[in-house]
């Protein structure tokens, strides 16, 4: 069950070809993370799931069922939708940008609006800054209320395309750490597009690395994909075959372990003294399992 790409191709009308021969499945309640630079075909993939786009050659499935025949104005109500910039409404206030699916969805404006505000806390925001217009909020809050507004419904699928893309690397990484939350909590099925490894690796069940042209190079967990990488573009790509995901420990003072990164740079310190270190559950080389802390 999940989210099924059989053998799927797109070909736009003037003839550019944006994906070719694409298969691969979106178990359901995990993350999958699209991965590829610009212009591999991330998001015309994505947009196929709620038929935004549609493909010239072969199939979707949703739990079975070929997506085809969906009726697309009720298949996109039914799954969130999160977009590059949050894509919320400039001239609604924050709180109708979250309920406005709910409003189509058929919910009363009163329930309409307290079910917004609950998914505003639930994204960690203050529901008070519902009454703002989304230029009062900064480029985080403004992301978070994307998400929450993909949420509204209570949607089985979120798509996802470049969700924390427009904000600085600390925010990211706080937006990051918020989705892996809510997924432990939430566990919808999720596929996410982006073109940030570090993001991909962080939140990826499974990652599908695209490369140019339109086809996928790998697919596979974060692990797989840095332990046995399948050819010189993923290695590249993954920084794998530069070395720079190597790291190595080495003894610092006081009895601690110093990480540090293939050009030598600390990078931190690990608790626990390396032990035995088994390859495959350990891509990254050095650094001592977990269970060792
Ligand atoms: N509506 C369209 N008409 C024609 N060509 C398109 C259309 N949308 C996308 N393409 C082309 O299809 C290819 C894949 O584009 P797509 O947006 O899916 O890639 P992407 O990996 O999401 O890129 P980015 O990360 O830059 O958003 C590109 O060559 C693009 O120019």
């Amino acid at each position: 069950m999940g989210i099924e790409f059989r053998h799927v191709e797109k070909t736009y009308p003037d003839g550019a070809q944006a994906v070719r021969d694409i298969s691969f499945t979106v178990p359901s309640h995990t993350t999958t993370v699209l991965l590829g630079s610009s212009g591999c075909g991330k998001t015309t993939l994505l947009r196929m799931v709620n038929r935004m786009v549609d493909p010239t050659g072969g199939q979707l499935l949703i739990d079975g069922e070929d997506i085809a025949g969906a009726e697309p104005v009720r298949l996109r109500r039914s799954i969130g939708y999160v977009m590059q910039h949050s894509g919320l409404l400039p001239h609604r206030r924050v709180i109708d940008n979250v309920a406005t699916g709910l409003r189509l969805n058929g919910a009363a404006r009163g329930p309409a609006r307290s079910q917004a505000e609950e998914l505003l806390e639930l994204v960690g925001l203050d529901p008070a800054l519902g009454r703002r217009y989304p230029d009062q909020l900064s480029g985080g809050q403004q992301q978070r209320v994307g998400v929450a507004r993909g949420l509204a419904g209570d949607p089985n699928i979120l798509l996802m395309d470049e969700p924390f893309g427009a904000v600085d690397p600390l925010v990211r990484l706080e937006l990051q750490q918020q989705m892996k939350r809510l997924q432990t909590e939430l566990r919808k099925t999720v596929l996410l597009v982006t073109h940030d490894i570090e993001e991909a690796l962080s939140l990826g069940d499974q990652i599908i690395l695209l490369r140019p042209g339109g086809e996928i190079a790998q697919a596979g967990t974060a692990q797989e994909l840095l332990s046995a990488p399948a050819d010189d573009f993923v290695a590249r790509f993954l920084g794998v075959a530069q070395g720079r995901r190597r790291l190595r420990t080495s003894a610092g003072q006081d009895g601690e372990w110093v990480v540090t990164d293939a050009e030598g740079r600390p990078l931190g310190v690990v608790e626990a003294p390396p032990g035995p270190v088994h390859p495959r559950a350990d891509p990254s080389g050095s650094v001592p399992p977990e269970d060792g802390r």
